[in-house]
């Protein structure tokens, strides 16, 4: 057990760490594209490129949370980030259901990362890796919390949408992150960060802080591109099969 260095210190790391990103969640509520998602308003198409690159986001994500709980500071943390990845598995399969199902338009396009997938998954990745653990463990936390955040602003839109539609894939999206089982996840989350930020020095405490804000805008950024696409600049080359 580390003794903790903060212990004078009553507020929560992690409620500075949110803080810090006050004017980012600002511009995330009024983003568009959740907007549309609460209303079930929001094209189709721009759904089905939100999930598809969303399924590769989860891939990435676990992976980030198996190299994280091998860095973790003991086995019941390990066990905490090591099960948060297998969910990530079976969040995953709810996102195949929809890409498979007929909620969606069909597609057999090859999908490739959007720039900002991409930049977010190689981001919590090397972090996982590279960064002390309190940081790789701050960085990971806008996955949890935002979402659980979003889901349960968006309920009340989505009551409505589900109310005409019990099927509705917008609104089964919400659901599933709008949970008390996701709630006490968040919660679990929380504390672990909390205590890495007991342990950690100075110096890291910040870089936890900022580790934070850059997934926070990476969050944003997922969702706004869904709407409001940011491709590569060039394409690449089709190969003969
Ligand atoms: C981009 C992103 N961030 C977080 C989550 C929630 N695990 C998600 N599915 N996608």
């Amino acid at each position: 057990m580390v003794t903790p260095v903060h212990s004078a210190d009553s507020v929560r790391h992690t409620d500075r760490m949110w803080d810090a990103t006050g004017s980012l969640r600002t511009a995330i509520d009024g983003l568009e594209f959740l907007e549309q998602l609460g209303h079930g308003t929001l094209p189709l198409d721009a759904f089905r490129f939100y999930i598809e690159q969303d399924r590769l986001y989860l891939a990435g994500y676990t992976k980030a949370l198996a190299i994280l709980a091998s860095r973790a500071p003991d086995a019941t943390t390990a066990a905490f980030w090591a099960t948060s990845a297998a969910s990530a598995v079976d969040e995953a399969s709810l996102h195949e259901q929809l890409l498979s199902g007929s909620a969606l338009p069909p597609s057999d396009a090859r999908v490739e990362h959007s720039p900002t997938c991409l930049g977010y998954t190689s981001y919590l990745i090397a972090t996982a890796a590279t960064e002390p653990y309190p940081v790789a463990a701050a960085a990971i936390l806008p996955c949890f919390w935002i979402y659980a955040d979003v889901a349960a602003r968006l309920a009340g839109a989505a009551q409505d949408v589900l109310a005409r539609d019990p099927e509705h894939p917008y609104a089964r999206w919400v659901s599933t992150y709008d949970s008390d089982e996701f709630r006490d996840i968040v919660s679990a989350a929380r504390t672990l960060v909390d205590e890495a930020a007991d342990g950690a020095t100075e110096a890291q405490r910040e870089a936890m802080v900022d580790a934070f804000v850059i997934a926070t805008r990476y969050e944003l950024s997922f969702w706004d591109t869904a709407l409001h696409p940011m491709p590569w600049s060039h394409s690449r080359s089709a190969v003969a099969p």
